[in-house]
């Protein structure tokens, strides 16, 4: 029998009052971001719960929106393990893109929600302190690592968590572009999902959200996988099982355990609600990253 509307709000109930109160960092990966009625769907569920008390706070990427305008000036996008390699003029483009029009469009369809959402970049109020990133890289266990220089690509260093607390805490919705800034006032390029762990870290928030494009982390048949632990990623990702993005995104999860983040999930932005299901409903979705197995809802 489908439920009816009343049973819906009824079964949300004790997940409302469980998560009023909490802070949430979800990271809203650029490829989530495919079409008009997700961002206005995404937009509402921040809204939503907002509303009924919790504190989301958004961490937003905005990788394919980069790459389309850097297309259209004749660059080509370039990676070093994962990190945009990042020269000055890719710099200028990854600001305007994400600091600009990717940060002020989500900002614009919260607002148009309803809800009081306020748009920052790591340079506001020195939100993301960074520096340089250095990759390490290992192809051969034989020989030493190598240095690799993804340039003006940075780690943050530290995060003005009173910031976003006094915004959550005044009714407003933080959405925060992965933009850093040096000690000597330097702008730096971040990974999102960098910047949502440590976000979710300093704010020791109870739940962080990747949205991404898949259901979750797959295994090497192709099959969701619901709960994964750290000793079971690093297998994972010397199996080649785990590559791509999905590597970072795995790392920094565990990293924001290892800060005191409650609990960490993947889940896939490309489907409708997918943050209502997730929080409000007794069907989870996704995968629950956790520090060792047996941790659990
Ligand atoms: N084992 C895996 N399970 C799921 N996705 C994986 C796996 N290994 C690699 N991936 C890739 O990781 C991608 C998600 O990472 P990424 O592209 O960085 O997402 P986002 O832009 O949302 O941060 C997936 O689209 C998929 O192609
Ligand atoms: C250093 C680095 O790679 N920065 C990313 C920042 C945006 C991002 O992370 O966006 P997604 O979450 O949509 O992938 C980039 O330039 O693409």
């Amino acid at each position: 029998m489908t439920p009816n509307v009343a049973d819906i709000l009824i079964e949300a109930l004790p997940y409302i009052r469980y998560f009023s109160g909490m802070t949430l960092v979800v990271k809203y990966g650029g490829n989530a971001m495919v079409d008009e009625q997700l961002k206005e769907d995404f937009a509402r569920d921040i809204t939503l719960m907002k509303f009924i008390g919790l504190h989301p706070v958004v961490v937003h990427g905005g990788g394919p929106q980069i790459n389309k305008v850097l297309e259209r000036m004749g660059i080509s996008p370039r990676f070093v393990r994962g990190m945009r390699f990042t020269d000055q003029e890719t710099m200028d483009v990854v600001e305007m893109v994400l600091g600009g029009k990717v940060n002020k469009s989500i900002v614009a369809q919260i607002n148009r929600q309803g809800g009081k959402s306020v748009g920052l970049t790591g340079k506001d109020g020195g939100l993301l302190q960074a520096e340089k990133l250095q990759i390490m890289h290992q192809p051969d266990e034989n020989k030493p690592p190598e240095i690799l220089d993804p340039g003006l690509v940075g780690r943050v260093t530290s995060v003005n968590s009173e910031l976003i607390s006094s915004l959550s805490a005044q009714g407003f919705i933080p959405v925060i572009a992965p933009v850093g800034v040096g000690a000597a006032g330097e702008t730096f390029n971040i990974n999102a999902d960098l910047v949502a762990s440590r976000v979710a870290g300093s704010l020791k928030s109870g739940r962080l959200i990747y949205l991404t494009d898949v259901d979750g982390l797959m295994d090497a048949r192709g099959n969701l996988v619901t709960s994964v632990d750290a000793p079971t990623v690093t297998k994972m990702i010397q199996e080649g099982t785990i590559s791509g993005g999905m590597i970072p995104k795995l790392e920094y999860a565990l990293d924001a355990l290892e800060n005191d983040v409650e609990k960490v999930q993947i889940i896939n932005g490309t489907k409708r609600h997918a943050l209502l299901l997730e929080l409000f409903t007794d069907q989870g979705i996704g995968t629950q990253v956790t520090a060792q197995s047996g941790m659990e809802k």
